[in-house]
């Protein structure tokens, strides 16, 4: 009588092994088909779109500008200095996928000043026919790096100014404009702040807790828009507007604009020193990076390895974009990171042993080179 294939034999496979096999070659998969996001649908689409990005007259604002552009969004720049929006708007329309359908714009505004925002959003939304616009981004602000008692505090406050409150001016006044009843439901508010947010480095105390803030406010907004979300399920019973509001944060490293060349001549020897992991991207590739991880749905967004590990170390409960994935990256950045906390702290007390305090002391502040803030 022939034998029965035992547990341990099929075809001179065992079973535990073929089942591991299929096992590996479905998490292969799996991972293949995430990678090239086969069956995936576009979260971000943007023809057609009316696109507001703040501080996208340069830098990586101007580069999402062009890059939306080159996609057939209708695109309204804002940011205070004109020449430089005038030229921007010129390059979109070289770049415009249609440029016969295509409209751009541009706003000079302070986006500091909260009843400009309001000006700008009401502005853009007279030019789109009384819509208000499907997305906005915003990126601008720039960084004053010093030390904390070196900085006078006004420009500590100027920090504030330009980093957080030109962010929550535009969301502030970009909320109550889409919170009233609208045609497209599906809107994107996107934030830029900076892996600063999550890891601090010495030398960037009038910035840091700026971007810190702008991480804060996205994650309590992106909570409170549930609210609306709700309300609108029974809209049968109110009048709540339809508020498919989504909210994104961008946190790029260094990126190589003209903002990073200016910071690069106030940055403290010791913060280039901390900072040495960090490989500048240019404005092109943050934004190209950041708009494929819009188009995939994510919510914190890093654009390389090391912004990854620094997000991870500090994910605490903000929104997850994979909750497997996340969960495994900040279990594996909180090991990297018992070895960098401490070794960031003593990179900065050797460095204090060795080249002694800066020749800057608190008092001289007149000394210390001021933030650049180019006319409005
Ligand atoms: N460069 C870097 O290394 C990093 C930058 N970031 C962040 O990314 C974003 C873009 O940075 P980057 O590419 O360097 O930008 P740039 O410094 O090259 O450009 C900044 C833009 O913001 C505008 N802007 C600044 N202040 C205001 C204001 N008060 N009101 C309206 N517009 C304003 C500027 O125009 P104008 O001056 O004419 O108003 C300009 O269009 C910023 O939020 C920055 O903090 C994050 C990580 C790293
Ligand atoms: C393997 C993981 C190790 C992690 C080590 C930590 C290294 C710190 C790198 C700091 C990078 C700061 C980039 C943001 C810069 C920025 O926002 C300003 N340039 C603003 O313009």
């Amino acid at each position: 009588m022939p034998q029965l294939p035992s547990f341990t034999s099929l075809s001179g496979i065992s079973i535990p092994t073929l089942g591991i096999s299929v096992l590996v070659c479905t998490v292969i998969a799996y991972t293949v088909i995430n990678m090239f996001g086969f069956g995936r649908k576009n979260e971000f689409p943007v023809e057609g779109r009316v696109i507001v990005i703040t501080g996208g007259s340069d830098g990586m604002g101007r580069a999402v500008a062009m890059n939306l552009a080159g996609r057939g969004a209708h695109v309204v720049v804002v940011a205070r200095t004109v020449s430089k929006l005038q030229s921007t708007v010129e390059d979109m329309r070289r770049v415009a996928l249609n440029s016969l359908k295509q409209r751009f714009f541009y706003i000079s505004a302070d986006l500091s000043d909260a009843a400009e925002c309001d000006r700008m959003i009401a502005e853009v939304t007279g030019w789109n026919y009384g819509s208000g616009p499907d997305v906005v981004w915003c990126c601008a602000g720039f960084c004053h790096p010093g030390f904390f008692t070196e900085v006078p505090i006004s420009i500590q406050r100027q920090q504030m100014d330009n980093v957080y409150w030109t962010a929550a001016n535009t969301a502030h006044a970009t909320l109550r404009n889409w919170l009233a009843p609208m045609k497209n439901p599906r809107r994107h508010l996107i934030f830029t702040c900076s892996t600063l947010a999550f890891t601090p480095i010495a030398g960037y105390g009038p910035y840091s807790p700026a971007k810190a803030a702008i991480r804060s406010l996205s994650d309590t907004l992106s909570q409170e828009i549930e609210m609306y979300n709700g309300a609108f399920t029974q809209r049968h019973r109110n009048s709540a507007p339809a508020a498919d509001v989504k909210i994104h944060t961008i946190f790029p490293m260094g990126i190589l604009s003209a903002g990073f060349e200016n910071e690069q001549k106030l940055k403290p020897e010791l913060t280039k020193m901390l900072e040495d992991a960090d490989k500048p991207q240019t404005p092109e590739e943050v934004a190209q990076i950041s708009i494929s991880a819009l188009e995939r749905g994510e919510y914190l967004i890093t654009t390389m390895f090391v912004g990854n590990i620094m997000k991870g170390t500090s994910l605490g409960p903000s929104p997850r974009n994979a909750p497997i994935g996340d969960t495994v990256l900040s279990w594996l950045s909180n090991l990297v990171f018992l070895q960098v906390i401490p070794d960031l702290r003593n990179k900065a007390f050797n460095w204090g042993k060795t080249n002694g305090l800066p020749n800057v002391y608190p008092g001289e502040e007149d000394e210390t080179p001021q933030a650049t803030t180019p006319p409005s």
